[in-house]
């Protein structure tokens, strides 16, 4: 048993699962769970290596129209430059300061074997695997910190090896060969104490099988893969209690709910708002494991998996539209599966979610889709009226689209979608105004009004001041917002909160009226901002 000042790892209470993290004091929602001030390996996507800077995760704009656009903003990716090593030419650094302090830790190992120009960028795993080698050989090969690794399931100190073998055959010899060629490219280390070529196995499929997802919240962005012996003690829940923020490269565990001394400390692997069967899809496809958490053992009957009316209800227009995906979809419809009175509205259903989700990124299907087809998307889930607002993967969709019309320079559309997420998408599914991703998509909106209040956009700024929306004001409601909120997730201290604490800083040195005046008028104004919000008609933007 390992402790902490205020978590330890002991047997889960999910049976089976192993080990987990227990609370050994009591949290309040925002409070800090756990922090690492970086994990034990953090390592980039292969399409982040000439972006984002390895040792301090700072992402670097590199499209000019971009860098123009966030320099104008002010934000940190405008301003960074990323330089690639000049001896492997693959990992890039923001400074010669990260640069040293990742070639002491790591980078010394894998660079030579990233070096040839013929070499393909070799898979996170590899890289990562290629790195632990070589720290572990110059620690002589003592089972020492980065060995813990080994001690997860499903490797488990060997144990359980020949069992992942028997569920994921093809999976397990896939792992071995990246495991193999890591091992190769690190120069086939000799180590005192342990047989390097099973450690490298040992390495990938570990890593394949707990990493944890790294993303920047300035841009929500992925980044890369994380493993940590402390974060990865954590299980995962679908009713989580923590969850996981990467303030580049610190990691920290913030309790989302009240957390009682001795109770089990749950974080996500995935998103938790999808229904159960697509839930229970992704772990198995991303982290080969069947969830068995409180929630998914009472199956799917909880809001995330009803559906508005009963597939009976359905009208012909629909029913015939589903025949027709169930089609399409053959092969991956069990994927979908929902429990309906009958087979027919349990296949249509399961029809309707598999297109519903192939667009929306869950089924790779369609790669980034256009506004259009989010919108046909969109229209099919609602129209057919299965779908409520909050209902997966409505709420994702509407967020790609958000997205889209901010990349593609629409912030009026942007505005207006972004309206609706924020009154009645996100806090029906993050109740907790201090969550990362409802911080994030509030950090945006307050961009796109900033750009809205800019003078190329001055007839919409007229015709809302007109209706009584004054959108400085809005502005600053989404700034205060995000900046009173932060500390209880990013903190001020954390790259994001740095960014929002200097605007906040600067814009209020540039007003004359006193910030309570400001509350008194946000508050006057948010109830005409929800009233557009809900008058958003998203299908015909
Ligand atoms: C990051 S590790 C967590 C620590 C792990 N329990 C251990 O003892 O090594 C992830 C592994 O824990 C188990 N696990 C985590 N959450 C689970 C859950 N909800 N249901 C079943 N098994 C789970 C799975 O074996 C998974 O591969």
């Amino acid at each position: 048993m390992s402790k902490t000042c205020n978590v330890e790892v002991k047997d889960s209470t999910i049976s089976g699962a192993g080990r987990g993290l227990f609370a050994c004091g009591d949290f309040q929602p925002g409070d800090l769970v756990l922090a690492v001030d970086r994990p034990l390996f953090a390592e980039l996507d292969i399409h982040r290596l000439q972006d984002t800077c390895a040792w301090c995760f700072q992402r670097a704009a590199t499209d000019p129209i971009e860098r123009a656009q966030a320099a104008s903003m002010g934000l940190p990716n405008g301003f960074i430059e990323v330089k690639a090593c000049t001896g492997c030419r693959r990992i890039s650094y923001c400074s010669k300061s990260c640069q040293s302090k990742a070639w002491k830790r790591e980078h010394k190992y894998e660079c030579k074997a990233l070096a040839p120009k013929d070499r393909p960028d070799l898979p996170d795993a590899v890289r990562s695997t290629i790195k632990l080698l070589g720290r572990m050989k110059a620690d002589d090969g003592k089972y020492d910190k980065l060995a813990t690794i080994l001690s997860f399931r499903p490797f488990e100190g060997g144990k359980g090896v020949e069992e992942f073998g028997h569920r994921n055959r093809k999976l397990l010899e896939d792992f071995n060969m990246f495991g193999f060629a890591a091992w190769k490219y690190a120069g086939e280390p000799k180590m005192r104490e342990a047989d390097s070529q099973a450690v490298s196995k040992a390495f990938v499929l570990n890593i394949m099988c707990n990493k944890f997802a790294l993303s920047s919240p300035l841009d929500d962005t992925h980044l890369g893969i994380g493993f940590d012996p402390m974060i990865c003690s954590a299980n995962h829940s679908c009713d989580p209690n923590v969850v996981l923020v990467f303030n580049q490269p610190v990691a920290l565990l913030r309790a989302t709910r009240p957390i009682k001394k001795g109770e089990e400390v749950f974080m996500k692997y995935i998103d938790v708002t999808n229904p159960f069967s697509v839930r229970q899809n992704e772990l198995q496809d991303t982290y080969y494991f069947s969830c068995q958490c409180p929630k998914c053992k009472k199956g799917s009957s909880f809001p995330v998996d009803t559906f508005t009316i009963p597939p009976e209800e359905l009208s012909s227009e629909y029913r015939t539209l589903a025949d027709k995906l169930a089609q399409k979809h053959e092969a991956q419809l069990s994927r979908f599966f929902v429990p309906a009175s009958d087979e027919t509205a349990q296949q249509r259903l399961a029809a309707l979610q598999a297109e519903a989700f192939s667009v929306s990124g869950t089924v790779t299907d369609v790669k980034n889709p256009t506004p259009e087809e989010i919108k046909a998307t969109l229209k099919m889930c609602i129209k057919s009226g299965l779908w409520k607002w909050t209902r997966q993967p409505v709420p994702q969709l509407c967020r790609q689209l958000f997205s889209l019309y901010i990349a593609n320079g629409d912030p009026y559309r942007a505005f207006r979608l972004g309206c609706k997420i924020y009154f009645e998408i996100t806090p029906g599914l993050y109740p907790q105004a201090f969550y990362p991703d409802r911080l994030i998509d509030t950090w945006a909106m307050s961009t796109v009004v900033n750009v809205l209040c800019g003078p190329r956009n001055k007839q919409i700024y007229d015709e809302l001041m007109q209706g009584g929306v004054d959108l400085r004001i809005v502005y600053f409601g989404f700034l205060f917002d995000v900046h009173d909120n932060a500390p209880k997730m990013f903190g001020l201290d954390s790259p994001f909160g740095r960014v929002v604490d200097n605007t906040y800083k600067q814009i209020m040195a540039g007003v004359n009226i006193h910030e309570s005046e400001i509350r008194d008028k946000i508050k006057a104004v948010w109830p005409s901002l929800e009233i557009i919000a809900r008058s958003v008609d998203v299908l015909s933007l």
